[in-house]
């Protein structure tokens, strides 16, 4: 087992990344001092549980745990306001006290609504996440938790780091292939903005990591969640480097709400997102060689990179508008310079974001 480290002072944290962890959850709960004498809920989906949750729950009920458990459907439209509503009858009704802890179970969808469950249950009770997808290598360390309105991906959250991450590699066997690739799009987004040599790793390595060759993903995902831990350090509330992990979001958020959550995964609007962002950067000086490159990192890790040319560019501009870093009327860019560098920028022009939308669609119509 290996151990990073987030350091955010008395809310630090350890990210312990291995084998056989799962059945290990019930010991790390009680060494991180989570008291037996209180019921503990644990936040799943229903794709995951016939995998992992009775072991969990034996772990937990082996160190003397009651378990409440909660299995969600699987997919993004769970990352809702009625679902959170849900879970909250479910912890009144488990008697979960200010003394439980909250357990995710899954991706990021579990990993964000759980999470936005623990920060609000009786004003925030402890969190654990126990990611199972690779996509939760990034949404499980940072503490930002989340439920979607329709008009706007993770409008409705809070900030709640959790008491540690316990990410059991050997849960990813499971992971559809698409899934595996939209878990990539986070990886290669880590090296994309500030590591090069880790975004050419990713690349060269692509078929070992679609495969799930072991020593590949562990190294990738160490190295991806240490950029984020490192990043989050610095800036637990994004009030400046932490907005440099929204590469690729501000379109791709939009891509997700206009489609109707859950048509394009997260991993793929943000693939999407992050080539038109390359293009930006290259309407604005840098080398053309960044958008073929980055394009080209992308589609080795088996990631769409364009649009349907039926959806329509001022829905997406629309969306755009409601995208979390767009403040005092100046809407924020994260734009790519070279590969493995980016710059926040505030001066972009909306007819350049038109533009780049327009070129991001499959060749046919533009509607
Ligand atoms: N909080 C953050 O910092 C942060 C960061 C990145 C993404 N996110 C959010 O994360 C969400 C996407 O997360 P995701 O890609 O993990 O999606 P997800 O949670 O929906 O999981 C992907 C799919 O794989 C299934 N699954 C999960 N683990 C499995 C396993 N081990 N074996 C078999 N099937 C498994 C799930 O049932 C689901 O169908 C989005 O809502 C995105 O906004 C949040
Ligand atoms: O942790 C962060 O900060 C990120 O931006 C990570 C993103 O990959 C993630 O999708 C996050 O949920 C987006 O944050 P948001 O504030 O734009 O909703
Ligand atoms: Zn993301």
């Amino acid at each position: 087992m290996k151990t990073l480290n987030v350091d955010l002072g008395e809310r630090s944290y350890p990210i312990y990344i291995g084998s056989g962890l799962l059945a290990k959850t019930g010991s790390q709960l009680a060494q991180h001092g989570v008291s037996s004498k209180s019921p503990i809920m644990v936040i799943t989906d229903d794709q995951i549980a016939p995998y992992y949750l009775q072991i969990v729950k034996d772990s937990l009920e082996q160190e003397g745990y009651k378990v409440v458990s909660a299995v969600v459907q699987s997919g993004e439209t769970s990352k809702s306001l009625s679902v959170y509503t849900e879970m909250m009858t479910l912890a009144i009704e488990g008697g979960l006290d200010r003394s439980s802890a909250i357990l995710a179970l899954g991706g990021g969808v579990v990993g964000d609504l759980a999470g936005f469950v623990a920060a609000t249950y009786m004003r925030g009770v402890r969190f654990v996440q126990i990611p199972t997808t690779i996509l939760a290598h990034d949404s499980s360390v940072g503490g930002k938790v989340a439920v979607n309105h329709p008009l706007a991906k993770n409008i409705i959250g809070a900030f709640h780091q959790p008491e540690f991450v316990l990410y059991d590699v050997d849960t990813l066997k499971t992971l559809p292939p698409r899934e595996v690739s939209a878990g990539l799009a986070e990886m290669l987004k880590h090296g994309l903005i500030q590591d090069e040599d880790f975004a050419y790793w990713c690349e060269e390595h692509a078929n070992k990591l679609l495969s799930l060759d072991k020593d590949s993903l562990v190294y990738g995902l160490l190295r991806g969640c240490s950029i984020k831990a490192d990043i989050v350090s610095q800036d637990e509330r994004e009030n400046g480097i932490r907005a440099t992990l929204n590469l690729g979001h501000t379109i791709g958020h939009a891509i997700e709400a206009i489609a109707g959550y859950g048509k394009f995964l997260h991993g793929e609007a943000i693939s999407i997102g992050m080539v038109g962002a390359a293009q930006l950067g290259v309407l604005r000086g840098a080398d053309p060689a960044l958008y073929t490159t980055t394009k080209r990192m992308l589609e080795a890790l088996n990631l769409p990179t364009s649009l349907p040319a039926d959806i329509s560019t001022d829905d997406i501009l629309a969306a755009m508008m409601h995208d979390k870093k767009f403040r005092e009327g100046l809407m924020v860019f994260i734009i790519p310079t070279k590969i493995g560098e980016v710059v926040v920028a505030n001066d972009v022009r909306v007819q350049d974001v038109r533009d780049v939308i327009d070129g991001l669609k499959e060749r046919g119509v533009n509607v």
